[in-house]
């Protein structure tokens, strides 16, 4: 069963290229429209674990194209540099290490859709091998509107989910969460628009992180240690990530999002209470104890406003939003 506040309706399928289908677990972002054809979404590749994203107006497949071709090579040059113990290009050090917290990036390609061309990346699919995917997208910073926007788009972007991005220098365009059902073992899945987001005030913010997270305090069924174990491991990555943004002067990131995807159906077995001892007094493997980051994923995604960081600041902007999502999902984790 399924609750949202994007309304079912039967859209014409998009002409598609022959082995890539629409990507199901998009919640937020450019997407097919029913009365665009121009209008086009993120694809399932035929190659397995991958996603295609388009890559939009031209200024914005410019900058995401070479920010990714840009870690590519600092990640080869690093690895190369490292090999033969030579000195590196400045910065290569910061972007091969912001590598790990990114999508893995396997090329570019065009691909006709809708009878139009457009250019895509191919990139991981982030919630590959997830049986049950859990998506958010959270959009960082006060400001998301970078230094080549006109006055008519920053007065866009100042209007919209004004209360988050202020107070927290977040906001939600969308998200989509498996929860337990009233019966047992069932569950239902609940999605929901950036009309939801925009509608957030702090409060209802904090209590959707929540609810995201399996962790609302209405919900004792599933508080349990797979709960603890899915804020923990997401608090250990912001960090990570933090940290990076704290060593870093290269880089300015406008209007770009933290994707956090967990498997539903790992955080329930995490949930059950571990096997009863064995006659002999050993215990059964426990089939879940297994590393969190596999089955827990943070990653900054979309990065169509990336700037050269001016006279080499700090991403302040970019920080504030990551410094309250930490806080949010402590006071989840500690409450
Ligand atoms: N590597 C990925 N793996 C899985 N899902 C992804 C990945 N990249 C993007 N997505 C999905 O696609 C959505 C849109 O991605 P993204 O923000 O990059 O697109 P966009 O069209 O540039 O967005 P915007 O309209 O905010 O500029 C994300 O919210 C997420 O659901
Ligand atoms: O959150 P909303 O209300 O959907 O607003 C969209 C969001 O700000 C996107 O980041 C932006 O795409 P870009 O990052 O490509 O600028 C898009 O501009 P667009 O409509 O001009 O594509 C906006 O419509």
């Amino acid at each position: 069963m399924a609750r949202n506040d994007q309304k079912a309706v039967h859209l014409p399928s998009p002409a598609l290229p022959v082995g890539f289908r629409q990507f199901a677990t998009q919640v937020a972002g450019h997407t097919f429209e029913a009365t665009n054809a121009a209008a086009v979404g993120l694809l399932q590749d035929s190659v397995a674990g991958c996603v295609l994203k388009p890559l939009g107006k031209p200024e914005c497949e410019v900058r995401e194209l070479n920010f990714y071709e840009s870690l590519a090579s600092a990640a080869v040059a690093s690895t190369a540099a490292g090999a033969m113990a030579e000195a590196k290009a400045p910065g290569d050090n910061d972007l091969a290490a912001l590598s790990r917290h990114v999508p893995r990036f396997y090329g570019h390609l065009k691909l006709v859709v809708n009878q139009r061309e457009h250019t895509f990346v191919r990139l991981e699919d982030l919630t590959s091998g997830m049986q049950q995917p859990c998506v958010m997208d959270v959009k960082m910073g006060r400001r998301t509107w970078d230094p080549m926007s006109s006055p008519h788009k920053r007065q866009v972007e100042e209007q919209k989910y004004v209360i988050c991005k202020q107070k927290l220098g977040l906001c939600l365009p969308g998200f989509l969460v498996y929860l337990p059902a009233e019966e047992p073992g069932k569950t239902v899945v609940l999605r929901h628009g950036k009309d939801y987001g925009k509608s957030l005030n702090v409060a209802g913010f904090r209590q959707t992180m929540g609810i995201f997270f399996n962790a609302s305090t209405s919900d004792s069924k599933t508080r349990a240690a797979g709960s603890e174990i899915l804020l923990r491991e997401v608090l250990r990555q912001l960090q990570e990530i933090l940290a990076w943004f704290k060593r870093q002067r290269l880089l300015h990131f406008y209007a770009s999002s933290l994707l956090i995807c967990y498997d539903y159906a790992r955080l329930s077995s995490e949930s059950q209470p571990p096997p009863s001892p064995l006659l002999n007094g050993h215990h059964q493997h426990h089939q879940c104890s297994e590393d969190p980051s596999e089955w827990i994923r943070v990653r900054m995604i979309d990065f169509a406003h990336v700037y050269p960081a001016e006279d080499g600041q700090p991403d302040e902007n970019y920080m504030f939003g990551l410094q309250s999502l930490i806080e949010v999902v402590r006071s989840i984790l500690y409450r």
